[in-house]
């Protein structure tokens, strides 16, 4: 009988093409996505006059420069030009690509999943770091660099070291009001924002079990934010029945033989890993950042933190954070007012995370503006075809097109300089939704809840007597 493996082993093993002495695996890539950052690898294909190696292995996406107010041809010239590149790039290399008018166009890391692209089993390789949200399927997914993007382009393969193995365990069950979002922010909190290093993380136990798609992959996005390589959760029948139907995943009796297969892939009950965490859902809180790191997270039931009382490398980088922040240590986080809300990006603007914003809205009016923008276009459809749509606009908030958006600000939309924004991303990073923006991560619930109040607020109370 073979050694007990984790379910990251056997995707790894399965994928490996040869193995240098130092350990260091070739590895077949089954997917391929490419967005308009990839066009440093398109370049690096052309000066050495290579083909791209697997054209239906690769998937083109207009998503980090999407337009999502006015249209492409309102947009500025650098962006024109980023979106055509990528588009000039798919018909010259002949794969495929989700552009901007296609009717399932979307952030990558959305559509992929969406499509049925994004399989149990597979390899799936982006240019982006937040490639880990497709490990919600039990795939092996997982961001590179521009120099790797020419690699995979030229081969199909990828040289990788192979990560060490960690699970996260989190029993139990989850408060109202609390999500995968803040699952995800909690141990980030707990573990730090280079805690799982070299890791290639798994997800299991009760509350993750009790995840839907939507909530798996919003934690397997933010493994990246944790310092994971990627996240993994065991497919099961949540998986299936997500898969079920989607155009690019195997129909009929091809289906059900590939849902046999993705039964099996769950670590084996013997399976070792290298670090084992394990938390309790009751102990999960509505989470909100103060600083500007994912780790720099607290309930919003606490207060800022006071870096008096930090050991000191961390008291340095609070104190930083804070004044950039422009938050008081001491200072109660719920009731800091904010100026404007973001719903949206490859974190939390999937059908479910809408739902979850429109319930706390629904009937109530924004203190703030604010832009909502869904994960992609069939899920705008979805939204608007459920009457979403009117609720965010009956609130005062801006009904948009999909895209990374104010995620990354690289389309234009951004918060202005010194201005509080309550956003549903996955990066608190100086700077990251605009030059002095203040950006503070959570839920959609809970961005819904700051929306309403005008300022960081407990979505609880706001849930009582809803649905
Ligand atoms: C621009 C892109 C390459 C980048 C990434 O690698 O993740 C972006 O998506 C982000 O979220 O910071
Ligand atoms: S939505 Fe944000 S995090 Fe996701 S791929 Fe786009 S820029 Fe990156």
């Amino acid at each position: 009988m073979s050694a007990p493996r984790t379910l990251f082993d056997k995707v790894w093993d399965g994928h490996v093409v040869l193995e240098r002495p130092d350990g260091v695996a070739l590895l077949w890539v089954d997917r391929h996505f490419v967005h308009e950052g990839s066009h440093h690898g398109f370049a690096k294909l052309a000066a050495r006059g290579m083909a791209l190696a697997q054209p239906e292995l690769t998937f083109g996406v207009v998503d980090h420069y999407a337009p999502t107010r006015g249209g492409l041809a309102a947009a500025a010239p650098d962006i024109q030009r980023m979106v055509r590149t990528l588009e000039t790039n798919a018909e010259a290399h002949g794969f495929r690509c989700f552009g901007l008018d296609d009717p399932r166009q979307g952030i990558v890391h959305v559509i992929g999943p969406e499509q049925g692209l994004t399989l149990p089993g597979l390899t799936i390789n982006c240019g982006d770091s937040h490639t880990s949200t497709h490990g919600a399927f039990g795939a092996l997914a997982f961001g590179i660099g521009a120099t790797e993007v020419a690699h995979v382009l030229a081969t199909q393969t990828i040289w990788q070291k192979r990560p060490k193995r960690m699970r996260i365990t989190i029993e139990g069950v989850l408060g109202p009001g609390v999500s995968a979002k803040d699952m995800a922010l909690c141990w980030i909190a707990r573990l730090g924002a280079d805690g799982a290093q070299g890791h290639a993380v798994e997800y299991a136990g009760a509350a993750v079990r009790n995840l839907s798609m939507e909530g798996r992959m919003t934690l397997c996005n933010l493994s990246i934010e944790g310092g994971a390589r990627c996240g993994l959760v065991a497919p099961d029948q949540v998986t299936v029945d997500y898969l079920h139907g989607r155009p690019f995943a195997p129909a009929g009796p091809e289906f059900d033989r590939a849902a046999q297969v993705w039964m099996d892939l769950a670590s084996d009950a013997q399976a070792l890993f290298d670090r084992e965490i394990l938390l309790d859902a009751a102990d999960i809180a509505p989470t909100v950042t103060w600083g500007t790191s994912p780790e720099e997270a607290l309930p919003v039931t606490a207060s800022v933190p006071d870096p008096a009382g930090l050991p000191q490398g961390r008291a340095e980088r609070a104190r930083e954070a804070l004044d950039y922040m422009g938050l008081i240590p001491g200072q109660p986080l719920a009731g800091t007012p904010i100026d404007t809300v973001f719903i949206g990006s490859c974190t939390n603007a999937r059908i479910e995370d809408l739902r979850a914003a429109a319930a706390v809205l629904s009937g109530r009016r924004a203190k703030v503006p604010g832009l909502v923008s869904p994960g992609s276009r069939k899920i705008k459809a979805q939204a608007e075809q459920e009457g979403l749509d009117r609720i965010f606009i009956e609130a005062g908030l801006e009904w948009a097109e999909p895209g990374c958006s104010m995620c990354v600000g690289m389309n234009g939309d951004i918060v202005g300089a010194g201005k509080r924004c309550a956003s549903t991303t996955n990066r608190n990073f100086r700077g990251r939704q605009g030059r002095g923006a203040r950006t503070h991560l959570m839920s959609p619930a809970m961005v819904a809840a700051a929306a309403v109040a005008g300022g960081l607020a407990d979505v609880r109370p706001l849930l009582e007597g809803r649905a």
